[in-house]
């Protein structure tokens, strides 16, 4: 459980413009926390399926089991989807996300090797077991600010393309500069820090991966504008109010490393290796598509709730819209099974998904979400645009409120709370970086879907189609 004192360990964050004295005063800080801590509460609650007992006879989160075969991939799938539920989807960046790709990860530490300074295999296997030993809540920032994507990191000479290490010592290394977008930073534990697959030679100085504590000296946690609407009841802002995942800038200002904690050094050919051959890459995306169902299900089943409480749902154009929703749903939850069954066994023993089936999802889910946001929207229509603000119902128009918007498919402050909700997480600041979380969060989809027709297996394709043109 991540104790709201823990917090206050002299981490620096900046929130609305100034620097937080205390973070576990916040109260944006301690709703989030509320259900980012559901993925402790159900180790509590259901350790049956969210606990297992490891190799050393100790018992841990499930999702640090090393999965064998498919039921194994399924069983943590379950425990994701378990997790996600709690927040219908909405959090991201819960504990497990990260810590779904610690075995894959404990398992592949040796290309990593050893550099001049340090083991580098063998600091990422003792991180590896830190991390499970201690059920660390990690959050990671991979993705280098968009400071000019037409030239190569090391050619930027004005702004903060990545961070690079400053000084070496016998000790450690000192880094600088910063990381675009690290969602939950200011919750987690401890930041782990990598590149994507997209050095250059001449990059070496970027060329790094590493972990730290959130509270290091020089790290700061700059956090976007919140989008909770304080003032305003959950009945207002059902979402808003209660899972702001807060992104954060990082900057690092000659924060010191030590050599334990750095798992890649100035090497592009390793930090172009490390999230694909840590396994992290596969295993975290196989619990960030299982969380997507979970999302996708629900706003799916908000445009139905929607349609039938406002009587439309009997219209044949609504039912195909309905229709196209729940034939995505399916063909989503059907591409997890197949990417689980589909999968196999990888030369350290470790059973990983199908990536062809998960990249799949990722690469259509974007699509789907923004049609069932769109739905939500062209089926509550003006509804949601005459809900008068919660505090409307206990005053002196709550009779003339009732009386007058509830109806025999829903009573007024139910049809209000659900609109709301139709509301939130569609067109508040919220539901759009929702919308902007689906599309980006796991890498640019255009290129996915683009790598994705290139990866893909068509023998059997190929050979009828060759037999027919050869007849
Ligand atoms: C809500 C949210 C939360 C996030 N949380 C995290 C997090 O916790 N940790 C983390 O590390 N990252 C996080 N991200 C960042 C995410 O990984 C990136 O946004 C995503 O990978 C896309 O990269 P980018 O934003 O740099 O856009 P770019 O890659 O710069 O793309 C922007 C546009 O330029 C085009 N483009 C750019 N470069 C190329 C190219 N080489 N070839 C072709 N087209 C190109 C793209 O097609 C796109 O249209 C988050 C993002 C969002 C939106």
């Amino acid at each position: 459980m991540i104790e709201l004192a823990s917090l206050d360990d002299g981490r620096t964050i900046y929130l609305n413009g100034e620097r937080v004295q205390q973070p576990s005063t916040v109260q944006l800080f301690r709703d989030t926390l509320t259900y980012v801590n559901g993925y402790y509460r159900l180790q509590e609650e259901r350790p049956e399926t969210h606990l297992f007992t490891d190799a050393a006879g100790k018992q841990a989160d499930t999702v640090f089991k090393t999965p064998r075969s498919a039921a194994d991939l399924a069983a943590k799938r379950q425990v994701y989807q378990d997790i996600a539920e709690l927040s219908y989807g909405m959090l991201g960046r819960t504990p497990d996300f990260i810590n779904a790709g610690i075995p894959a990860f404990a398992a592949h530490t040796d290309f990593l090797g050893q550099g001049q300074y340090t083991d580098f295999a063998a600091n990422a296997k003792a991180y590896c077991q830190h991390i499970q030993q201690d059920d660390v809540f990690v959050s990671h920032a991979l993705q280098n600010p968009q400071i000019d994507r037409a030239q190569e990191l090391h050619d930027v000479k004005r702004g903060a393309t990545g961070v690079q290490a400053t000084k070496v010592t016998a000790q450690g290394i000192y880094v600088s500069g910063a990381k675009m977008v690290n969602t939950l930073a200011p919750l987690s534990d401890e930041l782990l820090i990598f590149n994507t697959p997209t050095l250059s030679p001449g990059d070496e100085a970027y060329a790094l991966a590493f972990s730290l504590r959130n509270n290091a000296d020089g790290l700061k946690i700059i956090c976007r504008k919140p989008f909770n609407r304080p003032g305003y009841s959950r009945d207002d802002y059902p979402l808003s109010n209660a899972f702001d995942e807060i992104d954060a800038y990082i900057v690092f200002d000659q924060v010191f490393v030590p050599w334990e904690q750095v798992y890649v050094f100035q090497d592009v050919v390793q930090s172009n290796k490390f999230f694909m051959d840590s396994g992290l890459f596969d295993h975290t995306s196989h619990q960030d598509q299982a969380r997507g169902v979970i999302k996708l299900e629900f706003v799916t089943t908000l445009a139905i709730e929607i349609a039938e409480r406002l009587g439309v749902d009997h219209f044949l154009n609504v039912q195909e819209s309905l229709g196209d929703l729940t034939a995505n749903l399916e063909l989503i939850r059907g591409a997890l099974l197949n990417a689980e069954v589909s999968g196999e066994l990888d030369d350290a023993g470790v059973f990983g998904p199908n990536m062809q089936a998960i990249l799949a999802i990722r690469a259509q889910l974007p699509k789907m979400y923004e049609k069932a946001i769109k739905t939500i929207q062209l089926l509550g229509a003006g509804s949601m645009m005459s809900v008068p603000d919660f505090r409307d119902f206990d005053g002196e128009l709550g009779t003339t409120l009732e009386a007058t918007m509830g109806s025999h498919l829903m009573d007024a402050t139910f049809r209000a709370k659900l609109l709301n909700l139709g509301w939130d997480v569609t067109g508040e600041a919220f539901g759009q970086r929702q919308l902007m979380y689906e599309y980006y969060h796991g890498g640019d989809p255009i290129r996915i879907r683009a790598n994705h027709y290139q990866n893909e297996a068509l023998d059997k394709g190929r050979d009828m189609l060759y037999r027919i043109l050869s007849e």
